[in-house]
């Protein structure tokens, strides 16, 4: 049984970072599992102290002393852990004797949290994640609801209720075997809330949404683990409150040494970004961590994430590493490729057209001013990488209800290819992999492939010569024709 043990309540009040560090050591490294309640309200009152209007006066110079935290009472924990269990307790009555959960019992703890949210509030507000924003303010975001529903689940004493979450929606698992899933918080906007239901059989099922079946399904560690990811350290638009961004930093470092983040990419990538920001002493450098999550999503989810590549590509292009960043937007667009595109989809939309139409044109115009020694206009391998990223988004095109490219995708699109000179170009040896494997076309299969050259041992992508395979042959030629013609060009 989880709890608020004495040990905990000895640690208060709470004045440091340290001190909530080992509070969340106590309970990731007690025998009974962690309470998600108790975590969330303490980095939730944390977080919101930090960030209110109240304190948005800049600290220009960062706390020295070690009580860097505004002092947090016991009591003030207490009153929100009780609330939140009688909240709980008084609504559900849980019928203990069963083990396991029912649909009727997570849709009930749902309908509990559903119903006690504010009427209607701004939903992507930042601080909206945690149980402190749902006690005290009765907001929550999409997460946060789905969060809340396990916590709630654990304090009536059903541990087979897990979060299982993909690049941009969550859910629950729960039942005897774990396989069991339900739809508890909504998903993006103006779509009804799928509440109670089972997870996308339909089309949905092939949409990234749903990571074709592979989404992270956490145990108690991996939700703790969850709820530091969702901390959010933004002051405003423009600042992080430092202690906010250090605690999460030391928490996600605690559960990364107790290895709760091997199966979690995006929490892996969350601490890479910090550490990019600022490098922690003794750990392993931020692109490990990149390279580490892009090897926990081959590894364990069949290579159908595309987050752990963007993660990538975006530190590679911060660091003018171009030739770098190309090839994780190829490996990136040859997970996408294998989708399709759904109404739902829109965050991962938005980061490849943002990655086609802005970052790419941004390192065009840059490795055209003649200033670059080394340019990769003059590198094969580089628009090998290019063709696989605009082919992959074709190929994520077809068979779907819904267009992905527009006239707004072709001239970035023509001008960047053009970049590249003929004898470049030539270069390229375009092969069509005709493998039974690739054979498999998205579409009908149940089986989604991932041909990636990318080599499990060592984590690397294979450096053979720079060639571009596809499995997409309908016409026997190895790309999508729109991209067949522009290399004919
Ligand atoms: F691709 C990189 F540029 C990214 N940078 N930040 C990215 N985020 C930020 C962190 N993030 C996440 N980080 C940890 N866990 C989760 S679970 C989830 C889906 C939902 F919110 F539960 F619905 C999102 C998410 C979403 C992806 S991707």
């Amino acid at each position: 049984m989880a709890g608020f043990r004495d040990i905990d309540k000895a640690l208060f009040p709470i004045k440091s970072i340290n001190t909530v560090v080992q509070l969340f050591r106590n309970q990731l490294e007690s025998p009974s599992v962690p309470d998600l309640a108790l975590l969330s309200i303490v980095s939730g009152v944390i977080e919101n102290s930090l960030t209110s209007r109240s304190n948005t006066a800049l600290q220009v110079c960062e706390p020295v002393e070690q009580n860097n935290l505004p002092v947090l009472e016991l009591k003030t924990v207490e009153i929100l852990y009780n609330k939140f269990r009688s909240i709980m307790l008084n609504a559900v009555e849980a019928n203990k004797s069963k083990g396991f959960a029912t649909r009727e019992l997570v849709k009930k703890v749902s309908d509990v949290i559903w119903n006690s949210l504010t009427r209607s509030y701004y939903k992507d507000r930042a601080h909206l994640q945690s149980l402190y924003s749902f006690l005290s303010g009765n907001k929550l975001d999409c997460f946060g609801v789905a969060f809340a529903v396990v916590a709630g689940c654990q304090c009536l004493g059903f541990n087979d209720v897990h979060l299982a979450l993909s690049e941009d929606h969550a859910w629950v698992i729960f039942g005897e075997n774990g396989t069991e899933t339900a739809e508890v918080t909504w998903h993006g906007k103006g779509n009804e809330d799928k509440r109670g239901q089972e997870i996308g059989k339909g089309v949905s099922a092939r949409s990234w949404l749903y990571v074709n079946n592979k989404p992270v399904v956490c145990t108690r560690h991996m939700e703790v683990a969850a709820l530091v990811s969702a901390i959010n350290p933004s002051l405003n638009s423009t600042h992080d409150a430092y202690e906010v961004a250090l605690l999460q930093q030391e928490l996600l470092w605690l559960l990364y040494d107790l290895g709760h983040l091997k199966k979690y990419p995006m929490a892996i990538g969350n601490l890479g970004d910090l550490e990019e920001i600022s490098a922690t002493e003794g750990k392993v450098p931020c692109k490990v961590l990149f390279e580490e999550a892009v090897f926990s999503a081959r590894n364990y989810y069949s290579n159908q994430h595309v987050y752990p590549y963007t993660y990538q590509g975006g530190y590679f292009y911060r660091n003018k590493m171009y030739e770098e960043a190309f090839e994780s937007w190829a490996n990136a667009s040859n997970v996408i490729r294998m989708y399709n595109y759904s109404r739902d989809d829109e965050e991962i939309y938005k980061e490849f057209l943002e990655i086609a139409n802005e970052l790419i044109p941004h390192i065009m115009k840059i490795e055209s001013s003649g200033f670059s020694a080394n340019t990769i206009l003059k590198k094969p391998k580089c628009f090998a990488d290019l063709l696989r990223f605009y082919d992959g988004i074709c190929q994520w095109e077809e068979g779907s209800a819904t267009p992905v490219l527009h006239i707004g995708w072709a001239k970035p699109l023509v001008l960047t290819i053009s970049r590249f000179d003929a004898d470049v170009r030539a270069q390229v040896n375009i092969v069509c992999d005709k493998s039974e494997e690739n054979m498999l076309m998205k579409k009908n299969g149940t089986y989604f492939n991932n041909n990636n050259n990318y080599d499990k041992e060592n984590g690397t992508t294979s450096n053979e010569s720079p060639s571009v395979k596809n499995s997409n042959d309908k016409d026997n030629s190895p790309f999508h024709p729109s991209i067949e013609a522009l290399t004919a060009a």
